[in-house]
Formats: structure tokens, C-alpha cells, sequence
């Protein structure tokens, strides 16, 4: 489904950063999330796009919607200047494969990004991701290899790896040393699939496909899945840009809060818009803050699309709601 795009005087501009370029150049790099479902990630989306906004990134966020993602979701991502481009799910093979949250084999849908190949560059970010500093210097870094943050094996969810039932992390691999004589080589560097930098072209694109459907599913799914094909060409970047917020209390000697550039909001209970406080290490006043912090952001309505020339202030989702004749009353969303 193409985007729309607004054109002004022989320049096109873009439909996301609010960003005015002639109208001869396309843009050769783009920021990427994915949106499943009719739910409330939607909302991390929208937080996403404004992120973005807010850092002043010069480059559009392209969001791949599943078929299942509702008209009125696309509309407000529309309208907070998002390009909206349509992917049909990807599964992997039938197994009886115990996911580590059962919803993460919508995640292999993921995968379609590779055929966005009108992009040179991309960055992917998870929906629960915000952008508080300018990272577009990422898309500068050398051709031919992935780029994304070391991921963490203390969390339950890990709990199914050898790694974690020796306490071994790749975060202080001298904390527990891997012991080779018993198991071998230590696992290969291994990122969190929640933000990578790549390039998508045909050929990769229809390579992961095909290999996916002769690989067996494991519990972290396309993250596995990922890990495992870019292997040779994986290159760590400074956790700065991806802060998996359970390195706050597995590993907060790696934290330099003041440094960090991108919060992952992917620990048990710490998705802003579903915050309530109850979870095991939701009460840290570090986490408390990250929270308010998306939100202040999420209720920012400077920083709505229609806005960066001067439209009314209004909550988007209102905006859209009240716009479809959903909406009576004004809701604004409560703070964390
Ligand atoms: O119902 C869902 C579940 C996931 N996602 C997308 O898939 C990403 C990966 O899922 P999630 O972030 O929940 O995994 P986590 O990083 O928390 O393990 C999300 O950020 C969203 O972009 C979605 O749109 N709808
Ligand atoms: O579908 C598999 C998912 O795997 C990853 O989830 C995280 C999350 O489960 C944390 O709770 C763990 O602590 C962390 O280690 C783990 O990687 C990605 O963030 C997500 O984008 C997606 O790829
Ligand atoms: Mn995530």
C-alpha cells in the first residue's frame, strides 16, 4: 500500500521525519518497526514516531503492518507522518517448538523487512523501543555486516540455555567462564533482535526465507533464527544503543544511564503503555523514570506530525478515534 506523500513546491516531503528533501532524491536509508495485531503496541509506535521526531532524525520510519493490524491503527500512524507498508506474515515450520512467549512466532514475520530493498540501509526497532538521542551516525557504519547490542542471558526467559543454567553471560563472560572442556566452544556473540542495522537486498531476502523453512524453531524464535544466519557478518555496537532494561539489575556495572541512546522497554511488565508497577523490578525508581519518560514523549503533542506546522494540540490516537466517529470524550492517557 503506497504512502501517501505531501509534495511542496518540486520537493517531496517526507511522510515521517517532517523532513523536506528535493524532489529528485529518494531516501536510500529508512528507520523500520514492525506492527502485528489489533491491540496496544500500536501506541509504542506511535511513542516511536515521535521519538524519532523529537531527535530530529532526518530519515522516515517505514512501519510493516500484518494484515491483521485495523484501518483505524494505520490511519493514526499516518497521521504521525509514518509510511505504512503492508507484509503478509512469515511462519516457520510445523514444530512442537516451546516458544519463550508464546506470541513470538508472530515474530518471523520480521523477516519481510528484507524485501524493503528501494532502502540501502536500514534500522530496525522493536515497537517497544524509544529513541532519546540522534542515531542516525548508524547509518555511516561500514557496508556488509549487521550491527546491533549484545543481548543478556540472565532473565528467566533464558532459563531453557546451558548459559544460563551455568550462569554464564557474554555480558561478564569472566563473572562465570564458560567451561570448554566440558561444553565446548561458548556460544557466538548473540544480539537482541529488538534493533539491528542492516541492508536489505532480494537475494538475502529470499535466502532467509527459504532457509527458515529447513531450520527448527527454538524458544526466542526470529531472534534465534537471525542470530544464527548472520553470524559471520554479527558486529557488536555499545549497548548505548539498545538498552535491554534488564541490564539495569543483571549487569548495571555495563549501564551508564547518562550515555544510553536507546531504551528497549522488553522486561516483564516495563511496556509503558501497559506499565502498572507490579512486576518483579518495576518499583526501581531507574525504571519508573524510563517510564515517565516514554510517556512524556507519547503526550507530546509538539512533536505530532500535524503539528510540525502549527496544526491544534491533540492526542493522535484522539485524533484518529474521534476522526473515525469512535470517540465522544476526550481521554488523555494516564501517566505511568
Ligand atoms: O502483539 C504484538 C507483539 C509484537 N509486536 C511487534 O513485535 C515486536 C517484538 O515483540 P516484543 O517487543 O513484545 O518482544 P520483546 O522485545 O518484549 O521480547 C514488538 O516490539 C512489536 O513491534 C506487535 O506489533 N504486536
Ligand atoms: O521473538 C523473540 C524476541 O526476542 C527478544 O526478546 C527479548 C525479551 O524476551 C527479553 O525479555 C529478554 O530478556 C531478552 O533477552 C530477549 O532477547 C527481542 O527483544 C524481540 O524483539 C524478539 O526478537
Ligand atoms: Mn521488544
Amino acid at each position: 500500500m503506497a504512502p501517501p506523500e505531501v509534495v511542496h513546491q518540486g520537493s517531496v516531503k517526507s511522510a515521517a521525519a517532517g523532513f523536506t528533501r528535493p524532489a529528485s532524491s529518494v531516501p536510500s536509508c529508512a528507520y523500520v518497526t514492525f506492527l502485528a495485531g489489533n491491540g496496544d503496541y500500536v501506541k509504542g509506535v506511535v511513542g516511536l514516531a515521535k521519538g524519532l521526531r523529537k531527535v530530529k532524525s532526518a530519515y522516515p520510519l517505514v512501519v510493516a503492518v500484518l494484515p491483521d493490524v485495523p484501518e483505524e491503527h494505520r490511519r493514526i500512524l499516518v497521521s504521525q507522518g509514518c509510511i505504512i507498508r503492508e507484509i503478509e506474515p512469515v511462519y516457520p515450520p510445523q514444530n512442537q517448538t516451546v516458544f519463550a512467549m508464546a506470541y513470538y512466532v508472530i515474530n518471523y514475520s520480521k523477516l519481510r523487512i528484507w524485501e524493503f530493498v528501494e532502502y540501502k540501509k536500514m534500522i530496525y526497532l522493536d515497537g517497544d523501543i524509544q529513541v532519546y538521542e540522534n542515531i542516525d551516525e548508524l547509518f555511516d557504519l561500514r557496508d556488509g555486516n549487521l550491527y546491533a547490542v549484545m543481548d543478556c542471558f540472565c532473565e528467566y526467559t533464558w532459563g531453557h540455555t546451558p548459559q544460563h543454567k551455568i550462569g554464564y553471560c557474554q555480558q561478564c563472560p569472566d563473572k562465570v567462564k564458560w567451561p570448554i572442556h566440558e561444553l565446548g566452544q561458548p556460544p557466538s556473540l548473540y544480539f537482541n533482535a529488538g534493533m539491528f542495522v542492516f541492508e536489505p537486498t532480494i537475494q538475502t531476502y529470499h535466502h532467509l526465507l527459504s532457509t527458515l523453512q529447513v531450520t527448527t524453531p527454538t524458544p526466542f524464535a526470529e531472534q534465534d533464527f537471525l542470530n544464527e544466519y548472520f553470524r559471520d557478518i554479527y558486529k557488536p555496537i555499545p549497548l548505548d544503543y539498545n538498552l535491554v532494561l534488564a541490564m539495569l539489575w543483571r549487569h548495571p556495572q555495563n549501564v551508564d544511564l547518562d550515555q544510553v541512546k536507546v531504551v528497549h522497554y522488553c522486561a516483564t511488565g516495563s511496556k509503558p503503555w501497559r506499565y502498572t508497577g507490579k512486576e518483579e523490578n518495576m518499583q526501581r525508581e531507574d525504571i519508573k523514570n524510563l517510564v515517565q519518560k516514554w510517556w512524556d514523549i507519547y503526550n507530546d503533542s509538539s512533536l505530532d506530525y500535524k503539528n510540525q506546522d502549527g496544526a491544534v494540540d491533540v492526542d493522535p490516537f484522539v485524533v484518529a478515534l474521534s476522526e473515525a466517529g469512535q470517540l465522544n470524550c476526550v481521554t488523555a492517557p494516564s501517566a505511568a
